[in-house]
């Protein structure tokens, strides 16, 4: 289907955002009237601009306070409305919107309403204009999408239909079913935004936090098959009132937008994407770094062993039984920070996951990083982290492993792939595996967590749900010393398996000392016996105040031999209602990344959120 966005969604000037807009790729846009108040072009020049950037001008819009009022103040309604019409006219715009009266000099009688849009729509068809007619959701007399259309079909006029907008449908909790009683002709325009369920007054709500379909908690989709069974068929078109929207940059809300709409087409059953191709685990952390001395020597006392080395490039392969890190120093001649940079998942279809990254507008990156690295598909996250799409160990698949060489022949290197169901060469080693892993030491990727942007968080989200089919927890927020800690995890959603992914927004992204840091997250079996292990050998952990050893001693009754070791060694605890616990533990941070180790037991699903203001302030001392 056809799909616009509203120039209210996107920051900037009304040429910033139709050019963000176009680029995207949508076909049509909504004209906000401030946009154009405020724009130096002519209505002739806005017409030309949008017609070569390819975009029709598929609705101006509000018109607003017009029906149902005293007739002296109609006829300057009607006075306001030709003037606007002719400015349509010079824009080549056909559509307007009318949402309906807010006015207090607005009455409460649907016959007169329908009489005064009747005369706007006879005057609006001279100049070859149709009326949307609006029910806002805070709207005087009129705040339903049935009664907006029973006062329109009560006006009986060609020239006047109805504009649905799923956030005034759904905010109200109107059941938006009634929607296929409205021939799908009269639906003159449908406007589409979801938001996070919230109890506010539902002007501030729709006016602030409106977001893209499938990044709220609104049925969006279900009420889109309700208009498609109406029989509407003209745009999809988003309208989104945000703030964060209004700072952010408009070329990626508008992809981010786009992305939206071609997800809510395919869970509403009209578009059919590629499967997505849900990972099965995680294959390879990967750290570009210039400097590796540091993050190796860490990652040696952790219990790390380098087995195996990139054939072409300074690329390390790290392992602990089945945690693997990549260290990749081939950014050496440039000054880089160490920085979590990529991933590998492990998916039953490298290729398919692609298809379905590409259909969802995730940008491929080249399948060989050089002329002579085996072709791996690849895509870009919202936040820059390659994502590699993994088959290790599937003799007809290329490998990621076929790049490295053993340097190390130990027990650990031979146990550094997950599940090599084949034999592969003994100059393929790494993914070679001995069955001799002991059940005692079992080191796994437990989650990889990704610092966002605050004004990016939904839209990766949407990224990592929509594009590698992973299912979004419930949001965390706490208070933090600087702002505000706000946390989603993502995960297979049948859960116990498969990658787990944690997006943590940054309570400031001006200061650093850790917050902007990304981490990865070890699963052990004895997290006391690891730890021990890990000081003994030199690393340096995190150290924890002694107050949050006090608080969890009245909160938990943890045996209290138990809580003073985890005093001494700097480890965190959570228990949830089911009795499930977690025990988990940071390193110090080296450029942009740390280390966590956890330990989970009974079921525990959660993360640890409640530990992270004093994470975060640990890490800043
Ligand atoms: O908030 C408003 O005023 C407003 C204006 C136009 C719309 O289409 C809408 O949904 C809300
Ligand atoms: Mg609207």
């Amino acid at each position: 289907m056809r799909k616009s966005i509203a120039t209210v969604c996107l920051s900037g000037t009304l040429t910033e955002k139709l050019t963000a807009a176009a680029r995207a790729g949508f076909d049509g846009v909504e004209i906000f009237e401030n946009d154009l108040l405020a724009s130096p072009l002519t209505p002739e020049e806005i017409a030309a601009r949008t017609a070569d950037l390819g975009l029709s001008i598929d609705l101006y819009q509000p018109m607003r306070d017009i029906e149902a009022v005293p007739e002296e103040d109609f006829v300057r309604n009607l006075r306001r409305a030709r003037h606007k019409f002719e400015l349509m006219r010079r824009l080549g715009a056909d559509t307007v919107l009318v949402c309906s009266s807010v006015s207090p000099r607005a009455v409460n009688d649907d016959s007169l309403a329908a009489e005064q849009l009747s005369r706007l729509a006879d005057l609006a068809r001279e100049s070859g204009v149709r009326v949307a007619y609006e029910a806002l959701a805070w709207g005087r007399h009129v705040s339903t999408y049935d009664h907006a259309w029973r006062i329109v079909e009560a006006a009986g006029h060609p020239a006047l239909g109805t504009c649905l907008d799923s956030f005034h449908i759904l905010s109200r909790g109107s059941d938006p079913k009634g929607i296929e009683d409205i021939p799908g002709e009269k639906i003159f325009f449908l406007q589409l935004a979801d938001a996070p369920r919230m109890a506010m007054d539902v002007l501030q709500w729709s006016r602030h936090h409106r977001c893209f379909p499938g990044q709220g908690g609104l049925d969006v989709a279900g009420l889109l098959r309700h208009v498609l069974n109406a029989g509407y068929a003209g745009p999809l078109s988003l309208e989104v009132f945000n703030d964060v929207f209004r700072q952010a940059d408009a070329g990626r809300t508008a992809l981010d937008g786009l992305r939206s709409l071609l997800a809510l087409e395919e869970t509403a059953g009209v578009l059919p994407l590629p499967a997505p191709v849900v990972p099965s685990g995680v294959a390879f952390a990967e750290l570009a770094t210039s400097d590796p001395e540091p993050v190796g020597a860490l990652l040696t006392a952790l219990g790390f062993t380098r087995t195996a080395r990139h054939h072409g490039k300074p690329v390390d392969l790290w392992a602990r039984d089945e945690a693997r890190v990549l260290v990749n120093a081939g950014a050496a001649g440039r000054r880089t920070d160490t920085a979590l940079a990529a991933v590998g998942l492990e998916t039953a279809d490298p290729q398919a996951s692609a298809r379905r990254a590409e259909a969802l507008l995730a940008p491929a990156l080249p399948k060989r990083r050089s002329a002579q690295d085996v072709p791996l598909e690849s895509i870009a996250a919202p936040d820059g982290t390659e994502v590699l799409f993994c088959a290790t160990g599937r003799p007809e698949l290329p490998s990621w492993t076929d790049d490295f060489t053993r340097t190390a022949d130990n027990a650990t290197a031979d146990r550094t792939a997950d599940n090599a169901t084949a034999d592969r060469t003994a100059d393929r080693a790494p993914a070679n595996r001995t069955p001799d892993s002991t059940p005692a030491d079992r080191t796994a990727i437990d989650h990889l967590a990704f610092t966002q942007p605050w004004h990016h968080f939904d839209e990766a989200v949407l990224f990592h749900r929509t594009v590698l089919g992973l299912s979004p927890h419930d949001t965390v927020e706490l208070a933090d010393p600087y702002g505000l800690f706000r946390s989603r995890a993502l995960s297979a959603s049948s859960d116990e398996d498969g990658p787990r992914l944690v997006l943590n927004l940054a309570p400031s992204p001006e200061e650093d000392g850790g917050t902007r840091a990304r981490h990865v997250a070890f699963a052990v079996d004895d997290l006391v016996a690891a730890v021990r292990g890990f000081r003994a050998a030199g690393a340096r952990l995190l150290r924890i105040p002694a107050n949050y050893y006090d608080d969890l001693e009245a909160r938990f009754d943890v045996p209290e031999g138990e809580l003073e070791t985890y005093r001494e060694l700097g480890i965190l605890y959570d228990r949830d209602e089911q009795g499930g616990e977690f025990r988990h533990c940071y390193t110090e941070t080296v450029g942009q990344v740390f280390f966590e180790f956890v330990q989970r037991s009974g079921g525990y699903r959660g993360f640890g959120a409640a530990n992270a203001p004093v994470r975060l302030a640990a890490q800043r001392r």
